[in-house]
């Protein structure tokens, strides 16, 4: 499967340029080929927090536009997340569709960021993330989530073969960044499959440095600085030959962990 990851800088809460340059980037990774492309986090208002009431979808606008495209070109898109308006609170939310047009994953993202003011503004979600398309199962998570290794153990054990990682992460952390991806990548014996923005906000510079890393951990893509869409081939049956060679589900020690559990 071909994939691409897309990115870009996002305005400051300015939905209206943000949807006019992500409908640029999706035509130019479909006219290259591209079967799913992966967008960053909150891309359509980026962190204008406090301007949310105003700038967050809240009519379904970016679902609409996402499936629209996905049918006409026939792509899979991993939108990846955009602030939403639902149920009296706002959410940063990812919206899955595959290339029927048909959204098969509304995720809202479980762990909110404290530096950079999401637990003030923001909900918590409360579903998995993980979506079906093409009789094979995906993991989907936002950013911040990634420091959470039980989070990601949960998607793989529910069937994930790739997790997609859309993310604003701040250049000073890149390091976590790399890192934390390829460990979450070694240790569920999974594609991780990572779209962060670049350019930066009032308050943040940001990393860059979308990668796709291998279930055995290598890092297949890692696009730097550099602005527009990287694109990787990946090849599902990898994730089994991994769990073949090292069977650490298998090897699991579930009511050993139970006994010790602590909340905090
Ligand atoms: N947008 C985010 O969730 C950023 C997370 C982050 O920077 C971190 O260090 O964690």
């Amino acid at each position: 499967m071909k994939i691409a990851c897309v990115q870009m800088d996002i305005a400051f809460g300015g939905p209206e340029t943000n949807f006019q340059r992500v409908e640029n980037y999706l035509e130019e990774a479909a006219e290259n080929g591209a079967e799913l492309i992966v967008l960053p986090e909150m891309w359509n208002t980026g962190y204008a927090l406090t301007e949310l009431d105003e700038l967050a979808d809240g009519n379904g606008r970016t679902a609409d536009f996402l499936k629209r495209f996905a049918k006409e070109h026939r792509v899979h898109i991993v939108g990846g997340s955009v602030s939403t308006k639902k149920k009296g609170g706002f959410y940063n939310t990812m919206y899955v569709v595959d290339s029927t047009g048909a959204l098969v994953s509304e995720y809202d993202k479980a762990h909110r960021f404290g530096l950079m003011d999401e637990h003030i503004h923001l909900e918590e979600g409360q579903s998995l993330g993980t979506f079906e398309i093409g009789g094979e199962t995906f993991g989907g998570v936002i950013c911040y989530d990634i420091r959470f290794p039980e989070w990601l153990r949960a998607q793989a054990l529910n069937g994930a073969k790739a997790i997609f990682v859309p993310a604003e992460w701040p250049a000073a952390r890149i390091d976590h960044w790399r890192i934390l991806l390829q460990a979450r990548a070694i240790e569920n014996q999974c594609f991780i499959i990572a779209a962060n923005r670049i350019g930066s906000d009032p308050k943040n510079e940001f990393g860059g440095h979308s990668m796709v890393i291998a279930p055995w951990g290598e890092v297949r893509m890692d696009m730097g600085q550099e602005q527009g869409i990287g694109y990787t081939d990946i090849d599902l049956s990898e994730v089994d030959e991994v769990r073949g060679r090292i069977p650490v589900f298998d090897d699991r020690r579930v009511p050993l962990y139970k006994k010790f559990e602590k909340s905090h």
